[in-house]
């Protein structure tokens, strides 16, 4: 068990954004969330975050996850005036020392995120993949076992965010680690995920959960298998029943 939930309730006022979810994740699985605009998607993944509070239920994380967290949001959230290198390495000054030397880390991250050239750059002299690539690599310097994705790709272009799909799979390769992302882009979570939870429009729970027996990584030609376009058809699907 890497992250459990149980019975969890969240409200905002009168209105009861989360009832009664629970689900469990296990170590270097990646999960998605999705479902309609407003249904609480990232409430719940700030919930499981710890950045907000529930009102009952339980949220468990290992331990060992639990001190080994990271976070992308949609707003990359660059210092204007650090250069890459310090923006990224920023994380390093406020969280105990590592093992390996802080140069080390940044080289592996900024290989890892495809950053090398970009390095003593300022974040005005880089596009805005590069910049979204800077927040991930920012996130993965502290070689966190949990990483929390909010709809982290949701303001560039098809290509870029297909390509960082490809970057964040060829990632947990390479480093595994658990990961949950929200989205909106269900390409991205048929691409990026073992398993998919469906979250309902006014109903606060989880509707469905859709399994993608795929390995990992996966290659840009899985778009085009007919296993994708299966499951893109099942998500579709139920998430117009969800949203009912
Ligand atoms: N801090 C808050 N105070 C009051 N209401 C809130 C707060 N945070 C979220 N909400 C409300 O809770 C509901 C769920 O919000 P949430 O941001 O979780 O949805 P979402 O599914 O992530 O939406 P989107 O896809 O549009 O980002 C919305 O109606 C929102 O207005």
């Amino acid at each position: 068990m890497s992250v459990k939930l149980k019975k969890v309730c969240k409200s905002f006022g009168e209105l009861q954004v989360l009832e009664d979810i629970s689900l469990e994740i296990v170590p270097g699985e990646i999960v998605s969330i999705i479902g309609a605009s407003g249904c609480g998607k990232s409430t719940l993944l700030r919930v499981i975050a710890g950045l907000e509070d529930s009102d009952s239920g339980s949220v468990l994380i290992d331990p060992e996850l639990e001190h080994s967290r990271s976070f992308v949001f949609q707003d990359p959230l660059l210092l204007d005036w650090r250069k890459l290198e310090a923006n990224i390495s920023l994380p390093l000054e406020i969280t105990a020392p590592q093992e390996k030397s802080k140069e080390t880390l940044l080289q592996e991250v900024l290989a890892l995120t495809n950053l090398c050239e970009h390095r003593q750059k300022y974040p005005h002299e880089l596009s805005g993949g590069m910049r979204m690539r800077a927040s991930l690599a920012r996130a993965l310097i502290t070689q966190p076992k949990l990483i929390f994705l909010d709809e982290p790709f949701g303001a560039l272009d098809e290509m870029t965010r297909e390509k960082l799909n490809l970057e964040i799979q060829q990632i947990h390769q390479q480093k595994p680690s658990t990961i949950i992302l929200v989205t909106h882009n269900l390409s991205e979570a048929v691409f990026m995920s073992h398993r998919i939870f469906v979250m309902g429009l006014n109903s606060g729970r989880i509707e469905a959960e859709i399994t993608v027996d795929q390995n990992f990584p996966r290659e840009a030609s899985f778009f085009n298998e007919n296993l994708f376009q299966e499951k893109l058809c099942e998500v579709r699907q139920v998430l117009r029943e969800a949203e009912r």
